[in-house]
């Protein structure tokens, strides 16, 4: 036999495949509502006025050097990023309960989370994890690669375009004791459908009954609601209800990072003592992977977070990214109930909040947009509102309304 002969062909992932073919496609009105990434409303990458200023601080930085980073990173990148997410008065902070641990973005934060639970959670039988259903492309991936099987909650009822609750809640008290859910912080992916606070008190209160574990994936913190603390509360309130948890972080979206790479897991221990024990482990598994992460945007981000003035403007590009988004939800909703009267209700595209809209068409209805009208979004009908702007968003109204009728 050849040498990899064994080896299957695997299919190209999803989302990156989308932005390749949107890439290569020639029409003119070809419109990117793919991949989870910021658009101004020139449809450009937006660098925010804030990473321009810190990168400028960095270069005139005559001590700047290219060392090595610490296994667990930046420590000034780590402290502000646990104090930005747990809060900075956070019982699980001022205790010394909290482990930070640098990581490449959010998606190295979700595996090294998952591998470290793999090799040190106590399972009651096979090692699984509930997801939402839908969720992000690639939890169920970042789970199997680490042995852990991943398992669907309800999350999504199609029949309201909201939030399957009931479900949801029935998944929590089914489950065995002490098992793992992945809980969005805010701004849900796919569907931007997010529990109330009310209704995250009382998922918090079955967690705590059940003793289940909450790995929190936060990587859209501020795009939600526009404010860095609103959208950080179910994580906050879940610490301070002692939920045994841990949280991913992305500084991808929320500071235009994307390419850099910036994250951080957040472990919360029940005792000081336990977290210098998680805290030696996670490092000894970051060496063996990565050693130790890049420093280029860890120094940014702890520049903003640490400069009360810089943090002042990073919050106002925060505000404005949002505030772009919402207003392109209500113009896609105005278009499609008041100018176009698209059979249907359309107030879930208003009501969703983050990056994304789960539209509510179906597959062949998401592969009609892509195909005829070069309107490039996911199968399973989730659209990017970050891609829309004030020249396109008639065209995919009424390119929607088209493939709805
Ligand atoms: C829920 C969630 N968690 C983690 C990540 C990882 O982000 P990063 O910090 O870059 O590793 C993403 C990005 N997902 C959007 C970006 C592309 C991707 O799939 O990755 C998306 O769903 O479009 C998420 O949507």
């Amino acid at each position: 036999a050849e040498l990899w002969d064994g080896v299957p062909l695997a299919p190209p992932d999803s989302i990156f495949k989308l932005t390749a073919s949107y890439k290569a496609d020639t029409n003119e009105k070809k419109v990117n509502l793919g991949v989870g990434a910021y658009r101004d409303d020139n449809n450009r990458p937006w660098v925010l006025p804030v990473v321009k200023k810190a990168t400028k601080i960095l270069l005139n930085d005559e001590n700047l050097d290219h060392e090595y980073l610490p296994i667990t990173g930046l420590p000034e990148f780590t402290a502000g990023a646990a104090k930005l997410i747990l809060g900075p008065n956070s019982r699980g902070i001022t205790e010394g309960r909290a482990v930070s641990v640098q990581t490449i973005s959010g998606t190295g934060a979700n595996h090294l989370g998952a591998l470290f639970l793999s090799r040190f959670y106590g399972w009651n039988g096979a090692p699984k994890v509930y997801l939402s259903n839908p969720t992000w492309a690639n939890h169920h991936a970042i789970f199997k690669n680490v042995g852990i099987e991943p398992v669907d909650y309800p999350y999504y009822d199609p029949k309201t375009i909201g939030l399957d609750f009931n479900g949801f809640i029935g998944a929590l008290q089914a489950a065995t004791p002490r098992s793992v859910f992945l809980l969005h912080a805010c701004a849900h992916n796919p569907t931007g459908v997010d529990p109330t606070e009310e209704q995250w008190k009382t998922i918090a209160s079955v967690m705590l009954e059940k003793g289940h574990y909450a790995f929190f994936d936060c990587a859209y913190q501020g795009f939600a609601s526009g404010d860095l603390d609103r959208d950080a509360w179910a994580v906050r309130y879940f610490v301070e209800q002692g939920v045994a948890l841990l949280v991913c972080q992305s500084f991808a979206k929320n500071a235009g990072l994307y390419g850099e790479r910036v994250g951080a897991l957040h472990v919360v221990a029940p005792t000081k003592e336990a977290a210098d024990r998680v805290r030696s482990q996670l490092s000894v598994l970051q060496r063996s992977e990565i050693s130790n992460p890049p420093s280029h945007g860890a120094r940014l981000i702890a520049l903003i977070l640490n400069n009360g003035e810089l943090f002042e403007a990073w919050k106002a590009d925060v505000r404005t990214m949002a505030g772009r988004i919402i207003e392109m939800r209500k113009e896609l909703r105005r278009l499609l109930t008041d100018e176009l009267h698209t059979p249907g209700n359309w107030n879930h595209i208003v009501e969703q909040i983050g990056m994304f809209s789960f539209t509510g068409l179906n597959a062949a209805q998401s592969k009609t947009m892509v195909e005829k009208a070069h309107i490039y979004m996911t199968g399973n009908g989730r659209i990017s509102m970050a891609g829309l702007n004030r020249q396109n968003v008639g065209y995919v109204a009424a390119s929607l309304d088209a493939v709805v009728r």
